[in-house]
């Protein structure tokens, strides 16, 4: 499913951006309204839905495994769910190009299913630990191939799961996720305590569809055996799209943006923290709680920024905020020094490493450490850049091009459709210069 032929952007130097826009919707959410609402007793509306490769990945298996789903068409899709027994076994292995959160959600949802079943993914999504969740889904009693805990992973048919008490190794909600989507199909109460907060769309998604979620201090269980009805879900813009906007806009002098309508839940808004606390100016108006989320119009204005010590605290609720941040790192004055970020060595990329890579090539003084970075803020040169196939590495760089003192070729670019289509369309109507080139 994801993007194969290869893309390249060069970024003319200089702009600032100004005007009001929205942003695709919340990837998270979207991959979840396709999987509870397939589950789901009735028909679920869908309206904001992400149609990026990820999220699209996730539909299409659905629609594979025997779920009637319409769309989506402007962000409209229609789910007629199955309940929760009436998935169908695919005729073929399910394809999840480049998305993690759709293979390791869909290795606790499809643990409980009555057939086998194999998942694969494009080349980054193959490298990817997913030991993470078939451990704990083995305690559960399910069985699962892969090979040295790397995908494709084939889930077989299992009679019944086990109900467990999982202590997350890391703060994952894709793990989190997983044990939960899988204690729907097991005999007695599943839960999960996590080391520090990680989004809870599952959570508050599954409470919206009527089941019953526990929550005690960093504890949430559920009980298996129960249904789901179906809900209208209106997906917020995303908080991690619309941040390479406000990184844009506390960067580069005279900037004053209005990201509109975005997904603001207190687990995603770490970018804001962070941000506001090196000096940027973020206003939120029209705060709004829909379909269970918080929403608000995110207001940026420039101001100067400064290095800080980013709180550990932090990053979970801003993990993949984090490429975008180092941008704003390098544009600050002081240092600016992250730890306990190792997750970020496990995502589409390593992108402690790729990050670190490319801000050198560009002249920034940025030394990786085991579980984060410390940046020393500087002038951004030209160069040219490798992406690794990471989407947020490539959307990271180009913002980079305001504050630049020439052009910054990224290569290898396809893959920002994964997560953000029509993003260079969009970065140039607010006043960047990035010419997207074939090949
Ligand atoms: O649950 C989710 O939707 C996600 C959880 C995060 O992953 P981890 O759980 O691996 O931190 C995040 O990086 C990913 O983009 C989406
Ligand atoms: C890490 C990400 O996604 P996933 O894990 O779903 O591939 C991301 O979008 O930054």
């Amino acid at each position: 499913m994801s993007s194969e032929a290869s893309k390249k952007y060069i970024v003319h130097p200089g702009g600032k951006v100004t005007g009001k826009v929205r942003v695709p919707g919340d990837k998270s959410i979207s991959h979840r309204s396709i999987m509870l609402g397939s589950l789901a007793e009735g028909t679920t509306e869908v309206t904001g839905f992400l149609e990026g490769e990820d999220a699209l990945a996730t539909l299409a298996v659905f629609r594979g495994m025997g779920v009637d789903i319409i769309g989506p068409d402007k962000g409209k899709v229609t789910i007629h769910g199955v309940g929760m027994h009436g998935l169908k076994a695919p005729t073929s292995s399910l394809n999840l190009g480049n998305s993690g959160t759709s293979m390791r959600l869909l290795s606790g949802l499809l643990a409980g299913q009555g057939f086998d079943v194999t998942m694969t993914g494009d080349k980054s999504l193959s490298s990817r630990p997913m030991k993470r969740v078939t451990d704990p889904l083995a305690l559960m009693g399910a069985k699962i191939d892969t090979t040295d805990g790397k995908p494709p992973l084939t889930l077989h048919k299992t009679s019944s799961l086990k109900a467990i008490h999982y202590d997350l190794p890391m703060a994952s909600a894709q793990v989190k996720s997983c044990l939960l989507l899988a204690g729907l199909y097991a005999e007695g109460k599943t839960s999960v305590t996590e080391p520090a907060p990680t989004r809870d769309h599952t959570e508050r998604m599954l409470e919206g569809m009527g089941y019953q979620v526990e929550k005690e201090g960093s504890t949430v269980s559920l009980v298996g055996g129960g249904k789901l009805t179906a809900t209208n879900i209106d997906v917020p813009a995303d908080i991690s799209s619309a941040t390479f906007f406000m990184v844009a806009a506390a960067i580069a002098p005279g900037s004053d943006i209005t990201l509109e309508h975005v997904g603001v839940n207190p687990t995603r808004i770490g970018v804001i923290n962070i941000l506001q606390e090196m000096g940027a100016n973020i206003t939120l108006t029209n705060e709004k709680v829909t379909g269970g989320e918080p929403v608000a119009d995110i207001r940026i204005q420039y101001a100067p920024l400064k290095g800080i010590r980013i709180p550990e605290d932090q990053v979970p609720l801003a993990i993949d905020e984090f490429p975008a941040l180092f941008i704003a790192a390098a544009c600050a004055e002081g240092q600016t020094v992250l730890t306990g970020a190792e997750e970020l060595r496990v995502k589409e990329s390593d992108r402690i490493q790729v990050m670190a890579d490319g801000l050198t090539t560009l002249g920034i003084d940025a030394k990786p450490t085991e579980d984060g970075i410390v940046i020393n803020g500087g002038v951004i040169g030209s160069g040219e850049v490798d992406s690794h196939s990471d989407h947020r590495i490539a959307m990271s760089f180009a913002i980079a091009g305001l504050q630049a003192g020439g052009s910054i070729q990224i290569n290898d670019c396809a893959n920002v459709a994964t997560s953000f289509p029509g993003f260079v369309d969009l970065a140039n109507k607010v006043g960047l210069q990035i010419e997207e080139i074939d090949g």
